[in-house]
């Protein structure tokens, strides 16, 4: 005995006595010392974060009762401690479910519903309990009253952390104002030091809820949001998970629950987007993986000297040469139709020749006789070493090569025309005894193979040929033969394994699973979300930035995990944003601000990989945030959001996830570097104006002393110069009225649809036809909107009477690209 043995055998008895002490954790005893993991790791953060699971809840029940939601968020102090209480309008919860709702953790509606919802773990509020309880001893009090009920029903609770049950103290009927809702009351420990995140967090609610009224009273501040829509958002439904990123797991589980037998139905009942074609492509996918793909031989042409025929009387006894004859030449005819011909294809030509010849010959071919004909003529059609007229071994090379010239073609065809003949061929026979090699199992007999199996093949055959040939078969010739191969190769009908069969069998539920994920699916439905959509993020950007700018993306929905999700981003620039410092990144999911952990989370990655100098923002070294005055804001709605922790502050790195990411946010900062780009080319012009502006009165002037005449039109000039669009008055005197003319040049290059105001004091006397008037207040507003293409002019005209005053106002062009001559 070794002393490492020795040394084990003096310490038996320690697994005895650990096991003494090992027991089972409450998942809320787990909790009360893992506070932190729930966003309770501080008295400053806790505030928050119960303030958030209250609201976030309040907000969910709602909106899924079709309620406007009218949220109260009050903070007080009290005494050593925090009052925290928050009141809502939503549907109330019932006597029977209040007290597991917040004295029992992991109890909620949302974990297995796949529908959009801020909660999905069941943990958020009990969490907040169990945080207030823990820090000042007091229990939560809670009022809910349930739409419809006469009364409301108050309760005192804690979390017994033993039992991870409701502990309650007092549970009473009362009365409350409210017609429906639910108040809850807290004590905790904590203090203000997080008030700007507080703060934060509700502002950022607003802005995403819309349809919210929400107010918030602390001891410093007091904020109320009005509904800025009576729209709620898309109601949501909910949907079955998505084929595409299902994890085996659980795939594994759902088949062990479903009540459906077959393949088919599984796939169709508990899937979205699966209809009966859509199954069986899943199905033959899964054949591929699981059953592999048969060969397709060529069946020997007329030059070959292999004779199915005389193979096949010579296989079949006892059936009399009329039917022995009729039954080969069916067979020989049905293999020389096809163009190639796998196992199971010739098995149903056999099988169709033995039951017709049966059935006119009145004879019988049973079971012996249909598989000695199959495997004859199949031995015939891969294995050329048996001459089938004489029975006799062929030595001559050639006659050996049916399946080498059949592969020597393929490969020759997959192959770039640089590779020697004589090298192909080899590789071809190499391969080939590859195929003939596997003679040993029944799969293999059927020439059966998956694609790995194939690749691996084909490998070896490379391989080989590399080593001997000395000649290189790289990557791409082989993944082209492979595919070449496979594309010939067929999938076998067999039937695919019960819904009980697949129960337990992990490899072939992998298979499924790897064939659900091979399908062309329907990217899942969208009314299990609700995006906040394009038009409201820029609105909720305009309503809390005043920017100069602003840009949205809503993305497409995409599936990961078998949850459908929809990746928003918006981008607000310039105006008052703050201009020094990096960009503010505002991230959302499911419409929840997310106000901790920013760097751990995948948008604020996705943003600092992106190379911002591209869009025209100021990105030092070309990494981290880029700087400026701009908010990036994302939002990810899903049935799932992968969170990095239960506490629900960062978006776990998911690579589909992150790709969406940034497809959002280049969508919205192409719009930006367009805005940027022009704003730019704007400047410029600008600036040359601003000089032509300075020089050209001076040279006017010069220029009319020298030469004695008028001082010439500035404005023309300066528009023509800067190709600009000139919109001049000039009016003329007509007896008592004057006519008034605008004329419209356009220098530019481009066409220009322009609307032109004119806003006079009097009222015309004759009005264009293709003017729009309206008097307003003893002014009349004449509007025309006029195209003028590049190069050319339009005029406008009217009469008016000539004591009438007007003023001009022209929209549709740029500042910078417009000169407007009124005098
Ligand atoms: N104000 C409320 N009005 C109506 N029902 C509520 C309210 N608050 C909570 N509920 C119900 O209680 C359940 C549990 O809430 P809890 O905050 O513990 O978890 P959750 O919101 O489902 O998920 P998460 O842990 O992710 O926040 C919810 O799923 C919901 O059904």
């Amino acid at each position: 005995m070794t002393s490492f043995q020795s040394t084990l055998e003096d310490e038996e008895g320690i697994a005895e006595e650990l096991a003494e002490s090992q027991q089972a954790i409450s998942i809320a005893e787990f909790f009360e010392k893992n506070k932190h993991m729930l966003g309770f790791d501080s008295g400053a953060r806790g505030l928050v974060t119960a303030v958030k699971e209250a609201v976030d809840n309040a907000l969910d029940a709602a909106e899924e009762a079709g309620i406007l939601p009218d949220i109260y968020v009050e903070i007080e102090e009290a005494g050593d401690y925090y009052r925290l209480i928050v009141e809502d309008n939503g549907p109330g919860i019932t006597k029977e479910s209040l007290p597991k709702v917040f004295g029992k953790l992991l109890y909620g509606s949302r974990f297995h519903a796949r529908e959009q919802s801020r909660g999905q773990q069941g943990i958020g509020i009990s969490a907040a309990v169990l945080y207030s309880q823990l820090t000042s001893g007091k229990p939560a009090k809670i009022t809910s009253r349930p739409q419809g009920a006469s009364d409301a029903q108050y309760f005192e609770l804690i979390v017994d952390t033993d039992s991870n049950e409701p502990e309650i103290s007092v549970d009473e009927t009362t009365s409350w104002d409210r017609p429906h809702g639910t108040r809850i009351e807290l004590e905790m420990e904590g203090n203000m030091r997080a008030r700007s995140q507080l703060h934060d967090y509700i502002k950022h609610t607003a802005v995403v809820n819309p349809h919210a009224r929400l107010e918030l009273r602390e001891p410093q501040e007091h904020f109320k949001f009005e509904r800025a829509t009576d729209q709620l958002p898309e109601e949501t439904e909910e949907i079955r998970p998505h084929p595409h990123g299902v994890e085996l797991g659980t795939v594994m589980k759902m088949l062990s629950a479903t009540d459906s037998q077959t393949a088919s139905g599984f796939l169709q009942e508990e899937f979205t987007r699966v209809g009966k074609k859509t199954a069986e492509s899943v199905i033959d996918e899964f054949r591929d993986r699981h059953y592999g793909r048969e060969m397709r031989w060529r069946p020997p042409a007329g030059h070959e000297s292999i004779d199915i025929e005389a193979a096949i009387t010579e296989a079949t006894a006892n059936k009399g040469a009329d039917a022995t004859a009729a039954f080969a030449e069916q067979i020989a005819t049905g293999v020389g139709d096809t163009d190639r011909i796998a196992h199971h294809e010739l098995h149903e030509v056999v099988e169709t020749a033995a039951d017709t010849v049966a059935d006119e010959h009145g004879t019988t071919f049973g079971d012996t006789v249909r598989e000695n004909a199959l495997e004859v003529v199949w031995n015939a059609l891969i294995d050329a070493r048996e001459d089938d007229s004489d029975g006799e071994d062929i030595e001559d090379d050639d006659a050996q090569s049916r399946l080498v010239a059949d592969l020597y073609e393929l490969t020759d065809d997959a192959t770039s025309t640089r590779k020697d003949d004589e090298v192909i061929h080899a590789f071809g026979e190499r391969l080939a005894a590859k195929f003939e090699d596997e003679h040993a199992d029944r799969e293999n007999v059927r020439h059966r193979l998956s694609r790995r199996d194939l690749r691996d093949h084909v490998d070896r055959a490379a391989e080989l040929t590399e080593e001997y040939d000395d000649v290189t078969f790289g990557d791409t010739a082989r993944e082209n033969v492979t595919e070449a191969i496979w594309d010939l190769m067929v999938t076998v009908p067999d039937d695919p394994p019960l819904v009980r069969e697949f129960n337990g069998d992990r490899d072939a539920t992998s298979d499924l699973v790897e064939g659900m994920r091979a399908t062309d699916i329907m990217a899942p439905p969208t009314r299990c979300l609700a995006p906040i959509t394009e038009d409201l993020i820029s609105a909720g950007l305009e309503k809390e930035f005043d920017a100069d700018f602003y840009s949205s993306a809503t993305r497409d929905a995409e599936v990961h995990g078998g949850d459908p999700f929809i990746v928003e981003a918006g981008i607000a620039y310039g105006g008052d944003l703050e201009a020094e410092g990096s960009v503010d990144v505002m991230r959302f999911a499911n419409r929840v601000p997310l106000v901790y952990q920013r760097g751990a989370c995948a948008t604020t990655d996705v943003v600092k990989a992106i190379g911002w100098r591209n869009y025209g923002l100021d990105h030092p070294g070309g990494s981290g945030l880029p700087n400026g005055p701009a908010v990036i804001m994302v939002h990810v709605a899903s049935t799932n959001v992968p969170f990095t922790s239960e506490s629900k502050d960062a978006v776990a790195n998911v690579p589909e996830m992150e790709d969406e990411i940034e497809l959002a946010i280049r969508e919205a900062a192409r719009e930006l570097k367009s805005y940027l780009n022009k704003r730019r080319s704007m400047e410029q012009r600008r600036k040359k104006q601003n000089v032509l502006g300075k020089i050209l009165p001076e040279m006017a002037t010069k220029v009319a002393e020298v030469t004695g005449r008028n001082e010439p039109d500035i404005d023309d000039a300066i528009a023509r110069i800067m190709n600009n669009v000139l919109v001049e008055r000039s009016v003329s005197e007509n007896g008592t009225s004057n006519t008034v003319s605008v004329t419209i040049e356009n220098n530019s290059n481009t066409s220009e649809s322009l609307e032109v105001t004119e806003i006079v004091t009097a009222e015309p006397t004759t009005i264009p036809d293709d003017a729009n008037v309206v008097e307003m207040d003893g002014e009349w507003f004449l509007k025309w909107e006029p195209d003028v293409s590049s190069g050319e002019e339009a005029t406008l005209e009217y009469e008016v009477a000539d004591d009438a005053a007007f003023d001009l106002d022209v929209k549709g062009v740029e500042a910078e690209k417009l000169t407007v001559s009124d005098q």
